[in-house]
């Protein structure tokens, strides 16, 4: 399994060039960080690798990618539904039962540093809790493919680190991740770096 970019360009209509000319290969296993300026694409180039966007000049070859998910800078969830309830309806819909669905969410909330406000709805979290939920919940579904904004924007120190270790572990069971950041202490977390200010 690997997403494979050939000479990958972008820009949008009347705009200049984000990037032109990347080639890289993104493996299962692997954290890759995506780096650069505000403004510079990341977010433009996870589109790519997501499929959701087609590049202007080159090819993104998807080998064996079933699933994607992707975990935007906004976290968006459904207000009156509980932080536990949004782990647990994408395992409901990999087949898990409700009693062993319930007790993977809750793990998960565990491994996000979540435990505790497991019964509070979405709107009742703070911005920080809310971006690892929605990792939680991504990793829930068991992405071939986790495609991550800035994850570590809104968070201290030791969050942060607990997201890293997290991404590393969803990789180390055979998914490929990468994430778009401007923290240096989440890109040394990576396994490789592809930098879009070089470009
Ligand atoms: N759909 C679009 N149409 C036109 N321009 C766009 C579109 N999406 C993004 N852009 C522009 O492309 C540039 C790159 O945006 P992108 O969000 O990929 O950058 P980024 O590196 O992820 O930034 P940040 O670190 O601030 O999140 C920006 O100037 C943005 O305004």
């Amino acid at each position: 399994m690997r997403v494979t970019l050939h000479g990958v360009g972008h820009r949008f209509v009347g705009d200049d060039w984000l990037f032109r000319g990347i080639d890289a290969e993104f493996r299962r296993g692997t954290v890759t960080a995506l780096t650069g300026p505000s403004g510079c694409g990341k977010s433009t180039l996870l589109a790519l690798v997501a499929a959701s966007l087609g590049p202007s000049e080159g090819r993104v070859d998807r080998t064996g990618v079933r699933r994607t998910a992707w975990v935007f800078q906004n976290p968006h969830g459904v207000a009156r539904r509980t932080a536990l309830d949004h782990v647990v309806l994408p395992l409901l819909a990999r087949d898990h039962g409700r009693p062993e669905a319930e007790g993977l969410a809750r793990d998960l909330l565990d491994r996000f540093g979540l435990s505790t406000v497991g019964t509070r709805p979405f709107a009742h979290l703070s911005g920080g809790e809310a971006q690892r939920l929605m990792l939680a919940r991504a990793v829930a579904t068991a992405p071939d493919l986790l495609l991550v904004d800035e994850p570590t924007a809104q968070l201290d120190p030791t969050s942060a680190a607990t997201v890293s270790t997290t991404l590393g572990h969803l990789a180390a069971s055979g998914s490929i991740v990468l994430v778009a950041t401007h923290d240096p202490a989440a890109r040394r977390a990576c396994h490789a770096e592809l930098d879009l200010a070089a470009r």
